[in-house]
């Protein structure tokens, strides 16, 4: 029997994470912290016996490094891996670049947290999670799951906002839970799926 494994990793910190900036779609590189976390990343999964038939993720440099990285530390360098926009970031629209303290002063804590973790508020002239899930499930749909179901073992490595998106789907979060929902740098969540693409079962090896 195919045992249906799909792990999700955030990338590692970034330069912009490090500088608390909004990031979104823009594409700074990893911190020398973010490359010790890919690598971080790679090692947890190999200890825990994990091997991947097939890789994925964004068009951002800090989740294709993170992949490579963790790749790289698991000896799997050799397996397909393909780069989608729509597994990017959400867009942050005007926030992209502002400090985030910087932005919590200027419109208050509760207005930010609204943007940052609400799922269908969009920050100014960005995606809300609503949106970004509009992009981030059919491409899940359409080309991740089917391999995960043929028995492929899959690894996506992506952004917070576009696993959180996917994982408000896989886990069955209400907007409510999905608030409250954080995904750690370099932190893999090990996935695994029942026939009907349903989760069978989900470790989250951050720490
Ligand atoms: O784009 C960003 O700024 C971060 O990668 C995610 O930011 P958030 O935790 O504010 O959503």
């Amino acid at each position: 029997m195919s045992e249906r494994l799909l792990v999700l990793v955030r990338h590692g910190q970034s330069e912009w994470n490090l500088k608390n900036l909004f990031t979104g779609w823009k594409d700074p590189g990893l911190t020398e912290l973010g490359v010790k976390e890919a690598i971080g990343a790679g090692r947890k999964l190999k200890e825990q016996g994990l091997t991947f038939d097939v890789a994925f993720t964004s068009v951002l440099t800090r989740a294709q490094t993170t992949l490579d990285l963790a790749l790289k530390e698991m000896g799997q360098t050799g397996i397909p891996i393909t780069r989608n926009l729509a597994l990017n970031e959400r867009d942050y629209g005007d926030l992209s670049g502002l400090n985030k303290d910087d932005a919590r002063a200027k419109w208050g804590e509760e207005q930010v947290l609204i943007w940052r973790r609400s799922y269908d508020v969009p920050p100014p002239g960005g995606e809300s999670l609503k949106d970004t899930l509009a992009r981030t499930l059919p491409y899940y749909v359409q080309e991740i799951l089917p391999c995960v179901l043929r028995g492929q073992r899959t690894l996506v490595a992506a952004h917070g906002n576009s696993l959180r998106a996917l994982i408000m789907v896989l886990e069955k979060l209400t907007p409510d839970q999905i608030l409250k929902r954080e995904l750690g740098t370099g932190a893999p969540v090990v996935y695994r799926l029942n026939p009907d693409s349903t989760v069978a079962s989900v470790k989250d090896l951050a720490g």
